[in-house]
């Protein structure tokens, strides 16, 4: 069933997936050199080789199984090369489960102040002094081999939203010379490099990426363009356009996706792994996530508040804390608040994706699917 057998380069195997009655969901195994992993799957994010706030020991403990880092930032910050002479990323970060590395296409488009975009590459201003940079899917997949990551992604553009036709389809174009040009740069083995499908919000382009870029025989594929501020059923719209081009046998990942609607609409159309900001994000500003919605714990609704976030929830900060104690030291600027919410919105999000599986395998998750959305006010 792993059908990456005889496949160079290549050890993001997956093994055969078991569908549920519904087309799409299915709950596989993800061959790693750091481990096999359960999807569907969340990867918390650790743009600059940490998860902001949590240690490696919490990120084990609450079921994480891949990370997310940012080339663009290592790159620009330590360097690349320092990473390397560490040991890699793994060793740096004292991580032993799996990494994915972004390629730094989007980061470039959405922080460095943009200089310019040629077909050789894109360059830009670093945000953090100024200089300037230059990536290219040469440089992009030099950069992530030598953080080490288990899976890497091709140097992309992440067309904005919304983009003129004619503008996309260009962009599209170039990415999948890119996506070839990542994949002769790419000379680590035990290490997987997954394309990403782009396409703007056209149907026809996310066909023509996904074909163009399943015949040149990725181990996995990204999906991206997405999540950048389409309205969701748009998103859901290129979901259904794109999935099914895409190999069952292989690890669809939805990028910068997302909040818990967003993820049980794409387990359904087929996608494997997630990653988001989201939940590190708004627990900096004391937003807690549940099954019922978001909980501003900061509220004075809370002050004296002596549950915990969620009675029903597993996690460090629901075990062991109360409301009114987590608003207490978000008011007063405590770290360890900040610590807690985080600690709660990773665990929500690893346990919701935990429970997706648990309902694929056990051949109910549209009722799952259905009971989660009635509950969940957006
Ligand atoms: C760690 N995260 C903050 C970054 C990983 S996901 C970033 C990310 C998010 C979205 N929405 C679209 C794209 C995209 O089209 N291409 C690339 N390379 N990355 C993307
Ligand atoms: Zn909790």
């Amino acid at each position: 069933t792993c059908a990456f057998a005889g496949q160079k380069k290549v050890l993001a195997a997956y093994e055969e997936a078991v569908k549920c009655g519904y087309s799409g969901a299915r709950a596989g195994r993800l061959h790693t050199p750091h481990g096999v992993f359960d999807t569907p799957m969340f990867m918390p994010v650790g743009t600059q080789a940490t998860v902001k706030a949590v240690s490696p020991r919490e990120l084990k403990e609450m079921g994480a199984q891949i990370i997310l880092s940012n080339t663009y930032h290592l790159y620009l910050r330590p360097g690349t090369e320092l990473v390397a002479e560490a040991g890699g990323l793994h060793r740096f970060m004292d991580w032993d489960g799996g990494i994915l590395t972004d390629s730094g296409g989007f980061q470039v488009f959405s922080l460095g102040p943009l200089r310019k975009i040629t077909e050789e590459g894109a360059a830009f201003r670093s945000h953090i002094d100024g200089s300037t940079q230059f990536l290219s899917p040469e440089i992009a997949i030099k950069a992530q081999m030598n953080l080490g990551a288990d899976i890497i992604m091709a140097f992309d553009e992440c067309i904005p939203y919304p983009a003129e036709y004619q503008y996309a389809k260009l962009s599209t174009e170039r990415t999948t010379r890119w996506a070839e040009r990542s994949q002769k740069a790419h000379t680590r083995s035990g290490q997987a490099l997954f394309a990403i499908v782009q396409g703007g919000m056209y149907q026809d382009l996310r066909r023509v990426s996904a074909n163009d870029l399943v015949s040149l025989d990725f181990p996995g594929y990204g999906i991206g363009g997405l999540s950048v501020g389409e309205p969701k059923p748009v998103m859901y719209e290129m979901l259904e356009q794109t999935v099914p081009l895409l190999p069952e046998n292989k690890p669809r990942y939805l990028m910068g996706v997302g909040t818990p609607d967003c993820l049980v609409e794409a387990v359904r159309y087929g996608i494997d792994m997630f990653d988001c900001v989201f939940p590190t994000r708004v627990a900096r500003n004391g937003t807690a996530m549940t099954k019922s919605g978001r909980l501003v714990v900061k509220n004075a609704a809370y002050a004296k508040d002596f549950l915990p976030i969620d009675e029903n929830c597993g996690c460090y900060a629901c075990q062991n804390f109360s409301r009114a104690y987590i608003r207490h030291l978000l008011k007063a600027d405590e770290i360890f608040g900040l610590r807690l919410t985080t600690i709660h919105n990773l665990y929500f999000l690893l346990d919701f994706t935990k429970k997706m599986r648990q309902a694929i395998l056990e051949d109910r998750f549209l009722s799952f699917r259905e009971e989660f959305l009635a509950q969940y006010c957006k």
